[in-house]
């Protein structure tokens, strides 16, 4: 296998009927591939600095820890309602399947802060929106946004980019 989007599995009509799932378990579990997407989701960013990379439950997690140690920054989680035990700020969206309300420590990025925001997909654009809402209420400087795969038919890229993102993805899957 040559590229990240070859590690990565389709499974159809997950979590829903007429949703084509696109897993990154198996691009995550693979040394080569795992190393290869970290590697790729950095390339754009060598030589600039950041203070934080902020994941997105859950995958977001995964990849968002592995980058931030790369770049000797800190890592922030934004998570799903109710799960983090500090004083939160709240943010709620709409997803390709179904609604969600996400929540970042409010001290866990200082004003003026440049950070990143990491996740492992971006389909609708909707949860990324809310990360990147949150991070614009503590003051944080969005510096990107970085994905493994981008669904264009679903219209996130086009999002972010309204909103003056940097939007960097390392595949796309289209048109099934
Ligand atoms: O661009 P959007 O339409 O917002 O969709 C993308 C989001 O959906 C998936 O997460 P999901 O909400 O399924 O949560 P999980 O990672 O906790 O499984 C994916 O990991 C992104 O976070
Ligand atoms: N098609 C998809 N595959 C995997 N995760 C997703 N999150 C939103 N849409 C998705």
């Amino acid at each position: 296998m040559s590229s990240v989007r070859d590690y990565i599995r389709t499974i159809a009509d997950f979590p829903h009927e007429g949703i084509m799932f696109r897993d990154v378990t198996t691009l995550f579990a693979d040394p080569r591939g795992f190393r290869m997407a970290i590697d790729q989701l950095l390339h754009p960013y060598a030589g600039t600095r950041f203070d934080k990379v902020v994941g997105l439950e859950a995958r977001g997690f995964i990849l968002g820890g592995a980058v931030a140690h790369q770049l000797s920054a800190g890592f922030v989680p934004v998570r799903k309602k109710g799960k983090l035990p500090g004083a939160v700020i709240s943010e709620s969206y709409t997803l390709e399947y179904g609604e969600a309300v996400v929540e970042v420590h409010d001290d866990a990025v200082q004003p003026g802060e440049r950070v990143l925001i990491v996740d492992d997909l971006l389909a609708t654009g909707g949860t990324a929106e809310a990360g990147i809402k949150l991070m614009e209420r503590m003051g944080a400087e969005i510096i990107g946004c970085a994905f493994i795969i981008d669904l264009p038919d679903l219209g996130g890229r086009a999002r972010l980019e309204k909103l003056g993102m940097d939007v960097h993805a390392l595949c796309t899957f289209e048109g099934d």
